[in-house]
């Protein structure tokens, strides 16, 4: 067989299947476009139907760079190529494998595949982190996938230098079974349950599987109050279209449907089967008016019952949801009777949480998305959704819309990228303790050696972070900077960290990003040194824990604390410090500081993935470590009344107190008599905070810095100080936020708040002030 027979064959067979098929196209470049363009000829799909994906624009068809890929998520091709000769960007595979229609093909150009993995791209560039060099990054990530792809089934290779085919990748399906029955359509299916239909069967009819039918059906329980309705799903399984069928009905019967997503691209699916919907049941009512558009870009639908499916962006769509009818924007006034919140797991949580305002909210997010495995939705939004009043109504997707189940492109992706990695099922972990648990390194060649150990550890760290990313399951692989270290139960994992080097670099480096100039990786030392100004923050060496994750099974038994001391037995004599930065809550600030570590800064902004500031922390484990997280800790308490009223001024009041009890330093109190009088006055008289808050802000730090806070100083208290005296907050905004009656009560309250402080810290003239007044 020939090359251009092979690819016809290729494609008959994935239009026969409905599923995909790929052909690699392997040896040299040139010789690789040649063969390509007689494929080409031969398969003649539409120049709309073809994209490469690739440096040049090299075939008359659409062209996009890999970085540029993500133009792909949620559009589908009936044939991409992607050009890897100079470079592989491992989420652009993704995207691309994504992007295939079912019947359609992937070709794939790369080097002779036994050369590939030494061959270094604008990937690798990026992991040659200082003070590594590109010499130190390994391809054994493009290795794994070369392998894969000989593995796999469905997958053609051919040698463009000999022009044979190694592998036709032919799967010669069976014919199709005959089937004694018709499997029941998606209305059928619905029919046959026992809850009354209250959609239109025309909902049902425009589902395309039993699953999306299930989907919709979860969104009938909206007609009742306090419902949310979670839909999970890989990509592609069509929860978009199953939530804008929803919406539509919704709309029919007259509901104002609020619609939100990232992005209104993301929305484009929904709103397309709304408008279906609403259009094919509108036209059987004759006298009805016809949907109408009232925006350009069609996302706002209305119906002739009164009804509306409209987008908001998500910041507009909780405003919306807050302000309800109070708003003074008269097209946000309007308080939605229902809202549809579209890949809900590209969103921070704090946007997530406006959501649960309302009463009747539906959630559709994506599992294993093409462009990250993330699985922020499930790891931090599930907790507060069960804390809400809201009955909670779980769909699950499963069978995929836009090829065949089963379809080997999909099989091959998930194995690859690591799509589908899962942490142990929870029986095989949930007796783990630290005294049984093994401290192991993970390195590359142990992962790669041992799929089942990648897949647990690699699911672990995409469990339990936000996006976690097919780059990352390279980076892991092969970036000289990063290491990974686990507890196991028996072989499983229980608890993972991903570590990386930073520090140690060379004057110049350090010079670099002392004036601003970019340097990769060494988050820490950059911060410090451009942030805070402190040109040799690079210089000791240390080791920051990306990531740590614990199996949620085993969660609060110590493990995590296990891991991080049995890494500090590993790694304290070659580094001078153990640091850390991520997205600040109570509870994590808690484990850290427990575990030894410090804070020295908070991000000024908060991070767009997360919604939360950022924390950096230092644990010393030298000399040397131990002067650069002193200076940092010191110069942090200094800077920190004004810091915290200025740049942090709308961080949860709980965050900031967590983020003060670790910081390993105590602030010295060296208020004038005066102030000590302005202090006690306000703590046991007719004094006044707002006529000079600088001594309070000084009196506060020292009472809520470090671990060595007035017993007698309850939480509330803390919180009150936080608010008024260090965010600077006004008195009407406390008292909401904190729930006083009023701000009267608030500034009464805030005295009796001043009083521990007073007594612990207070001079003779402090004193006096309070003998005089009790
Ligand atoms: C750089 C980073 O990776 S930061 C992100 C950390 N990772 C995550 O958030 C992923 C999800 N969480 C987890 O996997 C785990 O909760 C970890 C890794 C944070 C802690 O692992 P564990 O094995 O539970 O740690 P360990 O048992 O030693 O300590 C638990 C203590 O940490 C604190 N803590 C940790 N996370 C939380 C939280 N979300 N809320 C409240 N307290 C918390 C508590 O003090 C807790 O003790 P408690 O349960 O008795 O109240
Ligand atoms: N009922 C339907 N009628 C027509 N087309 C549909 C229907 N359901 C899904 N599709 C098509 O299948 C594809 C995937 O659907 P959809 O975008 O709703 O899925 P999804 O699970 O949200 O996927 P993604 O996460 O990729 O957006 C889309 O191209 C969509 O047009």
């Amino acid at each position: 067989m020939d090359l251009v027979s092979l690819a016809l064959a290729l494609r008959r067979e994935a239009a026969a299947t409905n599923e995909r098929r790929a052909l690699v196209i392997a040896g040299e470049r040139e010789r690789g476009y040649d063969l390509l363009e007689s494929v080409l000829d031969a398969l003649s799909v539409g120049i709309t139907e073809t994209t490469l994906v690739g440096p040049d624009d090299r075939l008359r068809c659409e062209q996009v760079e890999q970085t540029g890929a993500d133009e792909l998520l949620g559009t589908t091709r009936e044939l991409l190529v992607l050009d890897a000769h100079a470079d592989l960007q491992p989420n652009a595979l993704g995207m691309v494998v994504g992007a295939v229609d079912g019947g359609g093909l992937l070709v794939l150009l790369t080097p002779p595949l036994e050369e590939w993995p030494d061959r270094r791209g604008r990937f690798s560039e990026s992991m040659a982190v200082p003070p590594a060099s590109l010499a130190d990054v390994t391809g054994r990530f493009v290795g794994r996938v070369a392998e894969t792809l000989r593995a796999h089934r469905g997958i053609a290779i051919v040698d463009a230098d000999s022009e044979t085919i190694v592998d036709d990748g032919l799967v010669e399906p069976a014919p199709l079974q005959l089937r004694t029955s018709e499997p029941a359509t998606p209305l059928e299916r619905r029919a046959s349950t026992e809850s009354p239909m209250r959609f239109p069967t025309a909902a049902y009819e425009a589902c395309l599987t039993g699953d999306q039918a299930d989907a919709v059906a979860a969104m009938e329980s909206l007609f009742e109050p306090d419902r949310a309705v979670v839909l999970e799903a890989n990509r592609g399984r069509g929860k978009s279209s199953a939530a804008g069928i929803a919406a539509g009905c919704f709309a029919l019967e007259g509901s104002d449907v609020l619609v939100t997503a990232p992005a209104a691209r993301n929305a484009t699916e929904l709103f397309a089967r709304t408008r279906e919907i609403i259009d094919s049941l509108e036209r059987e009512q004759p006298d009805s008016e016809p949907a109408v558009d009232a925006t350009r870009d069609g996302l706002d639908v209305r119906t002739s019952a009164g009804g509306r499916v409209r987008f908001r962006d998500p910041d507009a769509a909780v405003r919306t949801i807050r302000t309800g009818g109070e708003c003074s924007d008269r097209a946000a006034a309007l308080d939605p009777d229902i809202v549809i919140v579209d890949e809900a797991a590209a969103l921070p949580v704090s946007t997530l949480e406006g959501f649960l305002e309302t009463d009747r909210v539906a959630f559709a997010t994506t599992i294993h998305g093409y462009e990250g495995a993330g699985r922020g939705f499930s790891v931090r939004f599930r907790d507060r959704l069960e804390e809400a009043s809201h009955e909670v109504v779980n769909r699950s997707m499963t069978d995929p819309i836009r090829y065949a189940a089963g379809d080997p492109l999909e099989v091959w992706s998930f194995r690859a990228l690591g799509l589908d990695a899962r942490p142990p099922v929870a029986p095989l972990v949930d007796d783990a303790t630290p005294d049984r648990a093994r401290y192991r390194a993970l390195e590359p060649s142990a992962l790669l050696a041992d799929e089942s150990l990648l897949r647990e550890a690699f699911g672990l760290l995409v469990q339990a972070h936000y996006r976690t990313e097919p780059n990352d399951l390279a980076r892991l692989l092969d970036a000289p900077n990063l290491t990974a270290r686990a507890l196991t139960v028996e072989g499983h994992v229980v608890s993972v960290a991903l570590l990386a080097s930073e520090g140690g670099l060379a004057r110049e480096t350090r010079a670099e990003m002392y004036e601003g100039g970019r340097v990769r990786g060494n988050l820490l030392p950059d911060v410090l040194a451009s942030q805070l100004r402190d040109e040799d923050a690079g210089e000791p060496s240390g080791l920051r824990v990306v990531r740590i994750a614990t199996h949620h099974a085993a969660r609060s038994r110590g493990l995590g604390s296990a891991l991080l001391e049995r890494i500090r037995e590993e790694f304290g004599e070659e580094v001078d410090w153990l640091g850390t930065a991520f997205g600040a809550t109570p509870g994590l600030l808690e484990f850290w500081g427990d575990n030894g570590f410090g804070a020295v800064h908070v991000s000024t902004t908060k991070n767009a993935a997360s919604g939360e500031h950022s924390t950096f922390m230092l644990a010393p484990t030298s000399e040397r470590g131990r002067e650069l997280a002193d200076r940092h800790a010191a110069r942090f308490i200094r800077r920190l009344p004004a810091f915290v009223s200025d740049s942090l001024a709308d961080v949860d009041p709980d965050v900031i107190r967590a983020v003060l009890r670790t910081v390993d330093a105590s602030p010295s109190l060296a208020l004038s008599d005066h102030e000590w009088r302005v202090v006690a006055g306000a703590a046991y008289g007719p004094g006044r905070f707002d006529v000079d808050p600088g001594p309070f802000r000084e009196v506060v730090c020292r009472g809520l810095v470090g671990d060595s806070t007035p017993t007698d100083l309850a939480a509330a208290d803390e919180r009150l100080l936080v608010a008024r005296v260090l965010q600077g907050r006004a008195w009407e905004s406390v008292a909401e936020l904190l729930e006083y009656h009023s701000a009267g009560q608030c500034r009464r309250a805030l005295g009796d708040a001043l009083v521990p402080l007073v007594e612990a810290y207070g001079t003779d003239p402090a004193l006096e002030v309070r003998d005089r007044f009790s």
